[in-house]
């Protein structure tokens, strides 16, 4: 029997353990904060963005919503970034991504406070988790951490493939899935768009994490039998429906489930999650710029 993960589920016991620490830091006077910087050519950035503030309210961390014209010059949104740096009250910083194309991504997250950066994708914050003391760790690939860890999935000593080198999914989940902590010592493989016989490497996965932004791009051919699967995709592609799309994973969901013990559904799989730890690095984050202990699950 194929096991169906609900990243829903375990998004939401997570945010209730965290509830904990958010009530202690707003009563100790220091109520996280959390500010999202919107100046996205994607439209489902827009949806994106107003669910993470959904997620911060029903926590009661405050979040402080800034949005730039997609024309505005680049200096606009390194003044924000400045401000909110500068600002004592803001603990996190998330500037939705993509940037429009005149705005350099690596200016944005080198600009960023290190101390703010609940993304983790800040130099200094990446250069942390590869050398093994991380601070941060990038929300999605957290994320899958804490799904593959709820559902008592093992990964040391599994073969882990990761499909997609992204920074900001493959490259960090590899990087944790080799860690020698908890969540990791599994022995990983990476690859990507130039990787000759890919099915090969996919069929050695005891956990395939699929994250390379293409429709149904894994299909059941390329799995073994009782592969647990991870589908990182949200896709919007063109349907019938009321939106003019839906949702698909990078993985063809109903021949992977054929062959794998568990898997990921899109939406209400690794999507939740991501949330999830963006809030659970803001808590840290507060916790860490406040000198306050805070505990975290
Ligand atoms: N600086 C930055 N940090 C990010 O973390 C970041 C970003 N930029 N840019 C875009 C991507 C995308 N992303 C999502 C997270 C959760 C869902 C999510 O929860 N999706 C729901 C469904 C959403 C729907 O219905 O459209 C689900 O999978 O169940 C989606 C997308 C974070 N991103």
């Amino acid at each position: 029997m194929t096991e169906l993960i609900d990243g829903e589920e375990i998004a939401a016991d997570l945010r209730s353990e965290l509830q904990a620490a958010v009530d202690s830091l707003a009563d100790s006077g220091h109520r996280p904060t959390l500010a999202t910087v919107l100046m996205s050519p994607d439209p489902a950035s827009e949806t994106y963005v107003a669910m993470k503030q959904n997620d911060c309210e029903e926590l009661g961390i405050d979040a402080r919503d800034i949005e730039l014209d997609v024309d505005e010059p680049a200096s606009e949104l390194f003044d924000v970034i400045d401000e909110l740096n500068d600002d004592d009250d803001v603990d996190g910083i998330l500037v939705q991504s993509p940037v429009p194309e005149h705005v350099d991504y690596r200016e944005v997250l080198e600009r960023i406070d290190p101390m703010k950066d609940v993304d983790g994708f800040h130099p200094e914050n990446v250069g942390r988790l590869v050398a093994g003391y991380p601070r941060y760790k990038p929300c999605t690939p957290h994320g899958i951490q804490k799904l593959l860890e709820a559902e008592g999935i093992e990964t040391e000593g599994k073969d882990a493939v990761v499909v997609g080198r992204s920074r900001i999914v493959g490259k960090p989940m590899a990087n944790l899935f080799i860690q020698k902590a908890p969540g990791g010592n599994a022995t990983t493989t990476i690859c990507h768009s130039r990787t000759d016989d890919l099915a090969e490497k996919t069929r050695d996965a005891d956990i395939l994490v699929a994250a390379t932004g293409i429709p149904e791009f894994i299909d059941g051919s390329m799995l073994s039998e009782g592969v647990v699967v991870i589908d990182v995709g949200i896709n919007r592609v063109d349907a019938d429906t009321d939106k003019g799309y839906e949702l698909v994973g990078d993985v063809e969901f109903d021949s992977a489930s054929e062959k794998a013990s568990a898997i990921t559904p899109v939406p209400g799989g690794v999507g939740p999650m991501t949330r999830a730890m963006l809030l659970y690095n803001t808590v840290k984050a507060t916790g860490l710029q406040e000198g306050i202990d805070v505990a975290l699950p």
